[in-house]
């Protein structure tokens, strides 16, 4: 006979064990996990996340006895619902410690009791504790309590447990550690392009610059090397020319006779333009490697690589004749005069000075003439 009291918040289990036939009499406290009045379903709770329960209770009258703690797993698989006998056994016995601390059972101590593996004779991959579908926690008394009266004090069971398992966490980490790689490495690589992007931008931006540079660059050599007027090199332009070793170089003064009537008749502004048109028409008419310079007001120096002064003379007078028949502006009538020179063994100075005192002999001798300076 067994009566349960509460006192205090303490669960009192006051018990008398009898004398009798049977050989393992006992007495205890049965918790269910499960609603015997409503439609049974056969689940309990799952206890296998935790790791230990502390249970808190011990004999106050007859120290000297143990206790069991019990667990029953139901598992369809093996078991019946309806038949408690075939739901799983797992439990310990121990001596409850004298001390105010609750008793700590790790859940790996507990054992599937031997002589119900043998009762429900199973496989043996069955007699291994399980507890993902328990139906009842049971607190009783020891094997072997003789007879006499027993009062069982019961203050908590408590079940606890780590949140995550071993596994859990190490999948957690390794995830972590894979999303941060991954992250990392995607990270780098969208750092990397956009670094490419901006890199080609910039490689971009210089390029433009450069080729802006360029232009600027030629504008400025140009303006200081050409006359605006004519588009002719100016004398710093052609100045390049004589530092250049030409085995065979000619040059020839042109100056247009008598252009102050033509500027005096006609207008400074349509002398301009016969200005222009002279250049033109020379350049048109001379080799592409040829140079054609303004040295000042109407005079143009013709400089001729590898010209003989034999053909730099021919081609004074081929000018000579085109500037003479050229249809000009107004029907202006133009000639010019030429002085034409080769260069000797002497400086540039001397050569165009000779080139210039040629044209001089042409102009004295009555314009629209070649005359040649002999070294
Ligand atoms: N329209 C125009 N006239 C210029 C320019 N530069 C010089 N002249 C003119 O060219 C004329 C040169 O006159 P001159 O040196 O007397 O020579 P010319 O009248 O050609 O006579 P000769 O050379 O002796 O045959 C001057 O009237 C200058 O004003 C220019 O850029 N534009």
């Amino acid at each position: 006979m067994a009566t349960l009291t509460e006192e205090d918040g303490k669960w009192l289990l006051t018990c008398h064990i009898v004398a009798s036939d049977y050989n393992w009499p006992f007495c205890e406290i049965s918790i269910n996990f499960f609603n015997e009045q409503e439609q049974p379903t056969g689940q309990g709770i799952d206890l296998s996340s935790f790791t230990s329960v502390y249970v808190k209770a011990r004999y106050i009258n007859q120290e000297h006895n143990s206790l069991r703690f019990q667990l029953r797993n139901f598992n369809p698989l093996y078991g019946q619902f309806d038949d408690q006998g075939t739901w799983k056994y797992v439990g310990i016995e121990f001596w409850p410690q004298r001390s105010p601390q609750a008793n700590e059972i790790p859940l790996k101590s507990l054992q599937v009791a031997s002589w119900w593996i043998a009762e429900q004779k199973l496989p043996i991959k069955y007699a291994v504790p399980e507890f993902t579908n328990v139906m009842m926690l049971e607190l009783s008394t020891g094997n072997n309590i003789q007879p006499g009266q027993y009062v069982i004090e019961l203050e908590h069971i408590k079940f606890t447990g780590k949140y995550f398992t071993n596994n859990q966490v190490l999948l957690f980490l390794i995830s972590l550690w894979a999303c941060s790689a991954v992250g990392f490495l995607f990270f780098n690589l969208s750092w990397s392009r956009k670094q490419l992007i901006e890199t080609k931008s910039k490689a971009e931006e210089l390029r433009q610059l450069n080729q802006l540079l360029n232009v600027k660059t030629k504008e400025l050599k140009d303006q200081a090397e050409r006359d605006p007027l004519t588009g002719a090199l100016n004398r710093a332009g052609i100045k390049t020319i004589f530092t250049k070793e030409l085995e065979v170089l000619s040059v020839m003064f042109i100056d247009i006779d008598y252009f102050k009537s033509v500027n005096d008749r006609y207008g400074h502004t349509v002398g301009d333009e016969v200005l222009k048109a002279f250049a033109k028409l020379i350049s048109n008419n001379c080799r592409f490697t040829d140079f054609l310079a303004r040295w000042g007001g109407e005079e143009f120096l013709l400089v001729c690589p590898n010209t003989s002064l034999k053909d730099a003379y021919d081609l004074a007078q081929a000018l000579r004749n085109i500037i003479s028949h050229h249809q000009w502006i107004q029907d202006i009538q133009l000639t010019a005069s030429f002085g034409v020179a080769q260069q000797g063994d002497e400086s540039p100075t001397a050569f165009i000075e000779r080139a210039d005192k040629a044209l001089y002999d042409a102009k004295v001798r009555g314009r629209n003439q070649v005359v040649i300076s002999e070294y």
